[in-house]
């Protein structure tokens, strides 16, 4: 917050920051570079029964990768997080057409998945998200229960809590990775957990 170029959402219901132009085109074209070399189809936890709720690629970015490992010194420098509570850093990548459905990154505790991906480092606190690139058209992030819509920005960090101020999961964190409708989103996200992860 002590950064001019950080912007706090004014929201009562959700603490969500973006900051422009926080990683470099150059940085984020050899970051989207991996992400095409090794994508394989995203998936979920708690399948709901639809196919098309997450139609993305995903790929596993090798945190001993250099570049990788720079973008993990910057993510941890901006937020302050424990290193040691973050997950490795995931690529998303969405041609057009696809898009990851209205849902939330914390794990249903009702869920039957619950046990499988909390029992060791407990639940997701924050997300942290990159835009790699602007995709020609669609692509935004919306957050409904606040009414806000995040564009994707070459280089934009976006970050949010997953829990309320007590610990529990925060229903308004519900996002929708919208359709592309022209060329090709790219974007990272690193999840945190309340424990270290693994
Ligand atoms: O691609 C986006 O805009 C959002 C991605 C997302 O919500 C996720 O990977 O959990
Ligand atoms: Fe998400």
């Amino acid at each position: 917050m002590a950064r001019p170029d950080v912007q706090k959402t004014p929201s009562p219901k959700l603490t969500l920051f973006t900051c422009k132009r926080f990683l470099d085109p150059d940085f984020c074209a050899a970051i989207m570079q991996r992400i095409d070399a090794e994508r394989r189809p995203s998936t979920v936890s708690d399948f709901n029964g639809d196919h098309y709720f997450r139609t993305s690629e995903t790929c596993d970015l090798n945190g001993e990768d250099p570049v990788v490992a720079e973008l993990n010194r910057r993510i941890i420098a901006f937020t302050g997080l424990d290193p040691a509570h973050g997950e490795p850093v995931q690529g998303q990548r969405y041609a057009v057409g696809q898009e990851f459905k209205a849902h939330t990154d914390y794990f249903e505790p009702s869920g039957v998945d619950y046990d499988k991906y909390c029992s060791v480092a407990g639940q997701r606190t924050w997300t942290v998200m990159l835009y790699l690139n602007e995709p020609e058209a669609g692509g935004a992030t919306r957050f409904r229960a606040i009414d806000k819509i995040v564009k994707p920005e070459t280089g934009k960090l976006l970050a949010w809590n997953n829990l309320r101020p007590d610990g529990s999961p925060n229903p308004s964190t519900l996002h929708h990775a919208m359709k592309v409708r022209g060329g090709t989103k790219y974007v990272v996200t690193k999840w945190f957990r309340e424990r270290p992860w693994g």
